[in-house]
């Protein structure tokens, strides 16, 4: 029996992605004591990151080689834009925030630094670049979805439910599926010096999704904020 690649990244990334269902402010949403404010600063950053991160699905649709690959790669830019973005929405109204203020939100180092980084492989690389930097996204945040959404009162919790609501859902978890089986197709014969190339891609969004919550735990744009006599935005 062949093995799936997804499946050679899962046991690549597992320890990395446990990491992110132990993190403080994912368990904090999963148990619903995260304070607001560190959410607050989390939908602002991930709104501007989905921003980029929609330009990459696109990106995807002009590089594909056939009609059906371009049209799963619209289908996600749609479903990233109407769908999941609007959960941002949502929330931003609960925090005051106006849809135009959202959108002119200022990107933290580390939103910058994984948003160029998954845009940079994607516009040097073919179609497997794009696909291998957009997985653990999709893939990683139904994971986390999925793990919280068993979590006793996660579902239903007042303020944070939404969330997990959003991310272990039958929409997202065909989203996470579409970019899967889009891996495992573009895999298929592949020479290993190829494959290891697009692990790493994998390994290194893994990396940056654990940098993601970190910048959202401590609220942090740029470390140069704390020296003395540095202007903040
Ligand atoms: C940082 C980040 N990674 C992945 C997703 C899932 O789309 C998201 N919303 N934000």
């Amino acid at each position: 029996m062949t093995v799936l690649f997804t499946d050679r990244l899962w046991k690549k990334v597992r320890p990395i992605w446990k990491a992110y269902v132990e993190h403080p402010f994912v368990r904090g949403i999963g148990e619903g004591w995260l304070e607001r404010e560190k959410f607050k600063h989390f939908m602002k950053q991930d709104y501007v990151y989905l921003i980029e991160y929609s330009r990459v699905f696109a990106l995807g649709s002009a590089k594909a080689h056939d009609l059906q690959t371009m049209t799963t790669f619209a289908n996600l830019l749609h479903e990233t834009l109407n769908f999941e973005m609007e959960l941002h929405r949502q929330y931003a109204k609960k925090f005051n925030i106006s849809p135009e203020e959202l959108e002119a939100t200022e990107p933290s180092a580390t939103t910058i630094a994984y948003t160029s980084y998954m845009l940079n492989v994607s516009q040097k690389g073919g179609i497997e670049n794009v696909i291998a930097a957009v997985l653990t996204c999709a893939w990683s945040y139904n994971y986390v979805g999925q793990a919280l959404a068993q979590w006793r009162g996660a579902l239903e919790h007042e303020f944070y439910g939404n969330w997990v609501q959003t991310y272990s859902s039958e929409a997202f978890t065909q989203l996470a599926n579409d970019c899967k089986d889009l891996m495992n197709e573009v895999a298929d014969g592949k020479p290993e010096h190829e494959l290891a190339t697009l692990e790493d891609i994998v390994v290194n969004t893994s990396r940056f999704e654990y940098m993601f919550w970190d910048m959202a735990e401590n609220i942090t744009m740029w470390p140069t904020d704390k020296v003395e006599g540095v202007q903040q935005n």
